[in-house]
């Protein structure tokens, strides 16, 4: 179970708070209104943001110091975050190694990353040679192949197509069945939080709630959210 307790976060003038808990395994969208925190609650989870205050939990382990390599954790960025002088595979191979010296074993796994998110084959090019799909799958096999038991995702597929954002939500459904990772992903479209995530955490006016049945949210919204929601 990943727990924050009495969890507080300041960036300049804005204070987020925290105080709850989601199961491991769980799937659980996080939604809220622009600028109302819910990057930055990834961010201190993944070790980006130092706590003002309280702790975060990781099976009964407080890792709220621990730097965030050793976190139990692989973050995906909205913007991809890939090395256009990198190779695709040296890309992904940087979830394992940052120096790239990687043995055997390891670039096997990288491949095996590659062809979970349909890249077989692909490793040698560089990310301009490929489709922003495509570039968008190869910084997913990254976030795979560091075997993470949390992977957060912050607005992955925004850019992408409404066709291609669903099967990249599919896919990362599809790696979860497989690895049974605990998912926190946020969006700002609530299709998304239908799509893959049972659970969903709203952040709205300073404080992260503890996760709610992601229907019963969305079909009977809260007036904050409501707002948001544009409904
Ligand atoms: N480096 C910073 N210094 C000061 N304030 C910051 C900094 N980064 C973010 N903030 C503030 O923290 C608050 C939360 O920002 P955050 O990016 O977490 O919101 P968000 O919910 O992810 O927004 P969006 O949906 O627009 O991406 C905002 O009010 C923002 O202005």
């Amino acid at each position: 179970m990943l727990r924050f307790d009495d969890v507080r976060i300041v960036q300049g003038d804005f204070t987020l708070r925290a105080d709850m808990a989601v199961d491991a395994g769980a799937r659980v969208a996080v939604i809220g209104p622009s600028g109302s925190g819910k990057s930055t609650l990834l961010n201190a989870l993944a070790g980006f943001l130092p706590l003002a205050g309280g702790r975060i939990g990781w099976h009964g382990t407080d890792i709220s110091l621990a730097a965030p390599a050793l976190r139990p954790v692989a973050m995906l960025f909205q913007d991809n975050n890939l090395f256009p002088h990198l190779t695709v595979a040296q890309n992904v191979g940087l979830g394992l190694r940052p120096d790239l010296r990687l043995n055997s074993t390891e670039r096997a796994q990288v491949d095996a990353a590659l062809e979970s998110v349909g890249l077989a084959g692909m490793g040698a090019r560089r990310p301009g040679q490929l489709s922003g799909g495509q570039q968008g799958r190869a910084a997913l096999a990254r976030v795979l192949v560091q075997k993470k038991p949390m992977i957060l995702l912050d607005e992955p597929f925004a850019a992408l197509g409404p066709a291609l954002k669903a099967e990249m939500l599919d896919l990362v459904s599809r790696v979860l069945d497989e690895t049974g990772a605990t998912l926190l992903m946020v969006s700002h479209d609530p299709g998304d939080a239908r799509r893959i995530c049972p659970q969903t955490i709203v952040v709205d006016a300073g404080r992260a709630e503890a996760p709610v049945d992601t229907i019963t949210l969305l079909d009977n919204p809260p007036p904050g959210l409501r707002a948001y929601l544009g409904g």
